[in-house]
């Protein structure tokens, strides 16, 4: 069965617009948890926009789901997993100023930077992954470096679904088949959501695991938009 990781940056960037602490990230984890959620996934960025590096430290304590710490292997991502040692480090290729993940690691260019990573981060007993593109050389290059799962980039599929769904999970299918035959194990994140999600899952039955953000976190406050109205309006007395 293919888990769900939630990834609770939004929640954090909401709570950083003005301060304070609503939402609070650590009680959002354990309700995602208590809800159903078989994963807790953050991407802090080096400018702290949405997840702090200090949140991550908050919920390594309390999250008893598989915790999933994305990011750019730098310096201080690398101190910060060795400390909170997660179940999982997804390694994305991320330049510091980008809006969010843009791109799979190259894993050819990229062999003797990733080998070194990754064997530190088995050394710690953290399970490495790493975030690349649909690519038949770049899942070949991702088991050289000897990463235990890749996460496959789903943009350009969440991107292609709704015009040829057909022709946009095509790679996904080979890159899928690949990864299984060099036995890595699979993940799959960025842009998924409710129209497009299952339709990846059916394709590609041996999915480890998801992780779901924007699109999910923009869902729970559409969907809990007349809920909400309701109870303010009650609060103002016009259901008495
Ligand atoms: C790796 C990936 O595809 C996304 O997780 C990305 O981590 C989302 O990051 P932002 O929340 O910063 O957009
Ligand atoms: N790894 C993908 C992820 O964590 C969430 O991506 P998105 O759903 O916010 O695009």
């Amino acid at each position: 069965m293919t888990r769900l990781s939630v990834n609770i940056n939004k929640f954090a960037t909401l709570r950083n617009a003005r301060g304070g602490n609503n939402p609070d990230v650590v009680k959002v984890a354990l309700d995602c948890e208590r809800f159903g959620a078989q994963g807790i996934t953050v991407h802090p960025r080096p400018d702290e926009r949405h997840i702090r590096y200090n949140d991550v430290i908050e919920l390594s304590k309390v999250v008893t789901t598989e915790f999933n710490i994305e990011g750019y292997p730098d310096e201080r991502y690398m101190e910060l997993v060795k400390k909170v040692k997660p179940a999982q480090a997804t390694l994305v290729p991320d330049a510091p100023d980008v809006i969010t993940s843009n791109a799979g690691w190259d894993t050819v260019k990229n062999e003797t930077f990733l080998k070194e990573i990754i064997s530190e981060l088995k050394k710690e007993g953290i399970r490495a992954s790493i975030f690349v593109d649909p690519v038949q050389k770049m899942v070949e290059g991702a088991a050289k470096v000897g990463t235990d799962r890749i996460e496959l980039y789903t943009e350009a599929y969440a991107r292609g679904y709704h015009s040829n769904k057909e022709a946009a999970i095509a790679p996904y299918l080979k890159a899928a088949d690949l990864a299984k035959n060099l036995n890595l194990g699979l993940n799959a994140g960025h842009d998924l959501d409710l129209d497009n999600l299952s339709y990846l899952k059916e394709s590609i039955t041996y999915l480890d695991e998801v992780s779901i953000g924007h699109a999910l976190i923009c869902d729970a406050i559409y969907y809990g938009l007349e809920n909400i109205i309701q109870l303010y309006l009650r609060q103002l007395g016009h259901y008495r």
